[in-house]
């Protein structure tokens, strides 16, 4: 990833959601973006410019936008209508972004619109946040990666974070090795970026 001495970038064109530039670069905010605190925080998989990638979450494209700075194709998948408008702006302007108004419950809805993937990015704040990363899984190439953001608020809000995470941790255990777990603090208060590689073929 690119770094101006200690601020994250990336290098497409700017003007995205009012995004600062630095030396012709858009400066990507931790506080904006939970990706962009885990490098910033030393952690994450780097994006390089072969990679596709399938994002579940993708709200109005700010994180996206930066993904797809660096990235062959993302496959952007959001189900509310007002962030996926706002989303659709941002396609627009970019030509390596495939917007996908769906649920990330069901993959089969736009599995016709896929193809295999080296990275499954996901970030859906709901209860069943394992459950929706597993049943994407159908995407991820074997030895590809899943970068989930545990907002452990969403899954239940009376539970101590720590706990909520190693149920997680465990859940995802039955079909990916987990490589890195990081709280998100100071950036983003209660949310964990589990990092994982899938380890075998699912077929
Ligand atoms: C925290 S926001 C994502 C922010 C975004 N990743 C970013 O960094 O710019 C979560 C988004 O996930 C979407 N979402 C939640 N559940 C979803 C689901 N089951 N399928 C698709 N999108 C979902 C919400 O509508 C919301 O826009």
């Amino acid at each position: 990833m690119i770094r101006l001495g200690n601020v994250l970038v990336s290098p497409g064109e700017g003007g995205v959601y009012g995004e600062r530039t630095l030396d012709g670069y858009r400066v990507w905010d931790p506080y904006r973006s939970k990706l962009a605190a885990l490098y910033t925080l030393g952690g994450g998989v780097e994006l390089t410019p072969g990679m596709r990638v399938l994002y579940l979450g993708a709200a109005n494209g700010t994180t996206v936008s930066h993904v797809a700075d660096y990235v062959e194709t993302v496959y952007a998948v959001e189900f509310a209508p007002r962030p996926m408008q706002d989303l659709l702006e941002v396609a627009r302007r970019r030509k390596n972004i495939v917007p996908i108004m769906a649920d990330a419950n069901r993959p089969e809805e736009y599995a016709p619109f896929m193809e295999a993937v080296d990275l499954v990015y996901q970030d859906v704040a709901q209860p069943n946040q394992v459950e929706i990363a597993e049943r994407n899984l159908v995407f991820l190439k074997p030895g590809g990666y899943l970068v989930l953001m545990l907002k452990t608020r969403s899954v239940d809000v009376r539970r101590e974070p720590a706990e909520v995470l190693a149920e997680a941790r465990a859940g995802l255990l039955r079909r990916l090795d987990v490589v890195d777990v990081r709280w998100l603090e100071p950036y983003h208060q209660d949310h964990a970026a589990i990092i994982c590689t899938l380890r075998g073929s699912i077929y």
